[in-house]
């Protein structure tokens, strides 16, 4: 199956001199949840907005469904959704109207099957005679992505989708997008919130200065680069470290109460077996063990660790 999204060598110098892109080739998978991470200023709406036609790349090529997004535009916008950042809404306007326009804008005649479907999917059906300004924060959301919708996309695009927004709703939008997929829409996101790439995303791209640093499927990424570390909480405190334990990776806390030890988990052996029956040999008493796998947090941080540099901060 080809991709429904091929990036080739994508560029883009804005008129200020700033290269928001440099040389991007990404392939994205029909069906897929992609999460674009990266800083401020990165590059992720650019890529977003050059992919749906509102800007213009300097250079490279962008098909969608295989049309080329200059040449063949009408076709590639077709096939695309976007859910842009801020919350743009006609606020004396009914919800129904209002997505029934946005359909209208493609050129398509009126769908009223296929409306009431993306309302109720997005529960939205009950108040489609509301108007927006009396909707709240979260169903002013999935207005937006109803709107996105309208025309039937194959792709949508959602650049932040919760940013700002309350833990109950970030997790109410996280439903919403996994209900797109099942019915095989392709979702591209934006995120500042890693939770969010490794709770949803399929594959995470990361962007720094304009370059894409990687793609990789998320539970791969976290895989290679995630540590995990095991803390076994004593029963009573020691005062130090037995001498033949340094060097192994170990650590006590300053009140002696708590060893923690790092280890590769995917190393043939990880040591978590010696430790645990040199600690019994020992006689020292545990009151608990537990482990804890490092967050995409982290693999994120080493990956643009070196990477960020004034331009950023700055953006
Ligand atoms: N219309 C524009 N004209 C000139 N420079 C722009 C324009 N839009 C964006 N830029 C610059 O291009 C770079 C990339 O911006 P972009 O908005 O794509 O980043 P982003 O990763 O989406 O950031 P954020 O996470 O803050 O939304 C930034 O340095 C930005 O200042």
């Amino acid at each position: 199956m080809s991709p429904i999204i091929e990036i080739d060598h994508l560029s883009k110098r804005y008129a200020a001199g700033t290269e928001a892109l440099r040389d991007v080739t990404l392939n994205i998978e029909e069906g897929e949840i992609l999460a674009l991470l990266g800083p401020n200023g990165a590059g992720k709406t650019t890529l977003i907005s050059i992919i749906c036609g509102l800007v213009v790349p300097t250079d490279g090529t962008v098909r969608v469904g295989g049309h080329d997004i200059r040449t063949d535009w009408r076709a590639a916008r077709r096939l695309i959704g976007l859910v842009p950042q801020e919350i743009a809404l006609e606020p004396f306007e009914k919800v129904e109207r209002s997505v029934a326009f946005t359909r209208g804008l493609y050129g398509l005649p009126p769908d009223p099957a296929w409306l009431e479907r993306v309302l109720r999917s997005l529960a939205l059906w009950d108040k489609r005679d509301s108007i927006t300004k009396e909707l709240s924060g979260g169903m002013k959301r999935r207005v937006l992505i109803a709107k996105a919708l309208a025309h039937r996309p194959r792709v949508l695009f959602l650049d932040e989708p919760t940013a700002g927004v309350d833990v109950a709703l970030r997790r109410e939008m996280w439903e919403v997008v996994r209900g797109l997929r099942a019915e095989g829409v392709t979702v591209i996101l934006t995120t500042h919130y890693l939770e969010e790439a490794e709770e949803m995303a399929d594959r995470v791209g990361v962007i720094s200065r304009g370059r894409l640093m990687l793609v990789r499927p998320t539970a791969e990424l976290m895989g290679e680069f995630g540590r995990k570390q095991m803390v076994v909480e004593l029963d009573d405190p020691l005062t130090s470290l037995p001498e033949e334990w340094l060097d192994r990776g170990l650590t006590l806390s300053p009140d002696g109460r708590r060893l923690t030890y790092d280890y590769d988990h995917r190393a043939e052996r990880t040591g978590i077996g010696r430790l645990l029956s040199d600690i019994a040999a020992r006689g020292i008493g545990v009151r608990d063990v537990a482990t804890e796998q490092s967050r995409l947090e982290d693999v994120f941080l080493s990956l643009i660790g070196n990477d960020t540099g004034a331009e950023e901060r700055a953006g």
